[in-house]
């Protein structure tokens, strides 16, 4: 097992490197796309919470080998590993996730990246493939001793707002589009996943790239008049069977497993583990 921290992109500094050594930290885990961009309406010292129109803009450019070169060189400045990435920037893949126009375009895109993370020599590449992403959170003080978090508590008016066309994924991706989402069944995002992972899971195995799924995060069904799909422990194993492949596995979050209604967090685990996908 290793000891990874976690850092927003605006994060790679030497006061949050320094802080992550501190804390015994090996490993680095970076989240590339700034959630924070074009926003003043939340905090960037803390998770982004979001409101009706999510986080901040999506600008959907490819990370080059240069930049990702140079933040590795200055994780490694401070004796640490860059391990993993975190999550496409939402207008990297849009249409790929609502299936549509544009994404065959895209995932050439996505391609490219992933060359790039291998090349520089980045293992993991966690992703959510999530239409409306983390949506709908507030800020409660029920965590240990009364500490203030970031939580779900039941639905809420975020939750039930239809998605615009300007957002996915929880950022705005389009922002002169107008009007709102139109649903689609589950089955349909299933089949949106399937496309990504026979295009994707080929290229990061000749990448030497493991891509590893986040599991949905609220785990409910259906967020802004939107299906989720791995929002239940046996869903993982669904994902898995799409293409066996040692280069499709699971950023394994436990707290949104334990959220979840069917199985337990700890079965779930011991499956998993057991099947080295974690
Ligand atoms: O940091 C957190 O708590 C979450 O926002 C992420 O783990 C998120 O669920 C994943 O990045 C997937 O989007």
């Amino acid at each position: 097992m290793k000891l990874g921290f976690g850092l927003y992109r605006h994060m790679l500094d030497d006061e949050h490197l320094k802080f992550a050594k501190q804390l015994g930290a090996t490993h680095i885990v970076v989240h590339m796309c700034d959630y924070f961009n074009q926003q003043t309406k939340f905090s960037s010292s803390d998770q982004p919470i979001g409101d009706k129109y999510g986080w901040g803009v999506a600008d959907g450019l490819i990370w080059t080998v240069e930049e990702l070169s140079a933040i590795k060189k200055q994780i490694e400045s401070y004796g640490l590993t860059w391990y993993a990435i975190e999550n496409f920037d939402p207008k990297q893949w849009n249409h790929v996730l609502f299936g549509e126009d544009g994404r065959e375009a895209q995932i050439q895109g996505l391609k490219q990246l992933i060359r790039n993370v291998g090349e520089v020599g980045i293992p993991v590449f966690g992703y959510n493939f999530s239409l409306t992403g983390v949506t709908g959170r507030i800020v409660t003080d029920e965590a240990r001793g009364g500490a203030q978090t970031v939580g779900m508590n039941g639905s809420n008016e975020i939750l039930e707002s239809p998605l615009p066309n300007s957002m996915a994924w929880n950022m705005t991706v389009e922002p002169a589009a107008t009007g709102t989402r139109s649903t689609m069944t589950e089955e349909q995002l299933w089949e949106n996943l399937a496309y990504f992972l026979n295009e994707i899971i080929p290229v990061a195995e000749s990448a030497g790239v493991t891509m590893a799924a986040h599991p949905d995060d609220p785990p409910i069904e259906v967020v802004r008049g939107l299906p989720k799909m791995v929002n239940q422990p046996e869903k993982y194993q669904r994902l898995l069977d799409l293409y066996p492949s040692a280069a499709n596995a699971l950023e394994y979050c436990l707290g949104t497993i334990a959220e979840m209604t069917n199985g337990n967090v700890y079965e779930a685990t011991e499956h998993y583990v057991a099947l080295g996908k974690v």
